[in-house]
């Protein structure tokens, strides 16, 4: 059994004279739940498709669960939601779903698929009349329908409303509890956040950051730090900026550690000390502006 869900390594994607992927390497280990963020552009929908086998790379090499992504894809071991996937416009969802699942060995048992993606009440309906986030919950339905233990999610929110993304990330929560890997790209940061155990944010095809949401957060300029204190130097290391209200003094910093080793030095105690992070949409603007070409 391989370790990684995914193995790419120097992956280049051209379509025609654009250059949407260069030289991108990423590991993603079984069971991890991963975002990949970035800019329209950055690459995304390219590194997806090229993971399914849908498009040839230029150059590199791209392994799923240690097979070709053909392979894979046949094998039934990847579930995927595309940005711009089809589905037959007449057929009723209950016989899409039924087709889907006959052609896959271990099917996802039938009502628990329809209760786990909420299309219960969708099964009679023809595919054309579905409005666009419940076309969504039809599309998880069927990437989940073989089981698999690696699913792509492109975009996969981005037509539902509140109520059913939270139900949509609380199945991914599941699913990566029970050991599924799950690989989504998003621009809704605030879900990256939530659900990801790991951001991988590129920009230009190229991979620009990649950690926990809080080291990503952490890794770009613009943290603050709040405290309580009477009076504090002026010349405290790493303070770009600094305001008082009251008794309460926030300064904006480059370099938190030596911020507060400053403060610690000049015998300002750290009364209601607070520290707070650039947020992840703060960290994926400043880390993608200026490196897409
Ligand atoms: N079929 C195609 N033909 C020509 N160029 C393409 C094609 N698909 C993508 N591109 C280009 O490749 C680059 C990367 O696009 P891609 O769709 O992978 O980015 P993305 O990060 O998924 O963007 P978005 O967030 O807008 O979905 C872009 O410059 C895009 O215009």
């Amino acid at each position: 059994m391989p370790s990684d869900a995914l193995d790419v390594a120097g992956l280049t994607v051209r379509h025609r004279d654009v250059l949407a992927v260069d030289g991108l390497d990423l590991r993603i280990g079984q069971g991890e739940t991963v975002a990949l963020l970035g800019p329209n552009g950055a690459g995304k929908s390219s590194t997806v498709s090229a993971v399914l086998g849908l498009v040839r790379p230029a150059a590199g090499r791209v392994r799923v669960l240690g097979r070709a992504p053909a392979d894979a894809v046949r094998a039934g071991c990847v579930g995927a939601m595309l940005q711009h996937g089809g589905l037959p416009g007449e057929a009723r969802v209950g016989e899409v779903v039924h087709l889907v699942r006959r052609s896959y060995p271990d099917p996802w048992p039938l009502d628990d698929l329809v209760a786990t993606t909420g299309i219960g009440g969708l099964l009679g309906r023809p595919v054309d009349a579905l409005s666009g986030g419940q076309r969504q919950r039809v599309m998880l339905a069927l990437a989940l329908a073989g089981q698999p233990p690696l699913l792509l999610l492109d975009e996969a929110t981005s037509a539902m409303d509140v109520e059913g993304r939270c139900a949509f990330w609380a199945t991914m929560r599941d699913l990566a509890a029970r050991g599924t890997t799950v690989v989504f790209a998003t621009h809704h940061l605030e879900e990256a956040d939530a659900v990801a155990d790991r951001v991988v944010v590129l920009a230009g095809g190229r991979v620009v950051a990649d950690g926990s949401s809080a080291a990503v957060r952490s890794a770009v300029a613009g943290r603050s730090v709040r405290l309580t204190a009477d009076r504090v130097p002026d010349d405290v290391p790493g303070v770009t900026a600094g305001t008082r209200r009251g008794g309460v003094v926030t300064l904006a910093t480059t370099d938190v550690e030596a911020t507060l080793r400053g403060l610690l030095d000049a015998g300002v105690p750290l009364t209601d000390l607070e520290v707070r992070g650039a947020s992840l949409e703060d960290a994926v603007l400043s880390l993608t502006t200026g490196a897409a070409r």
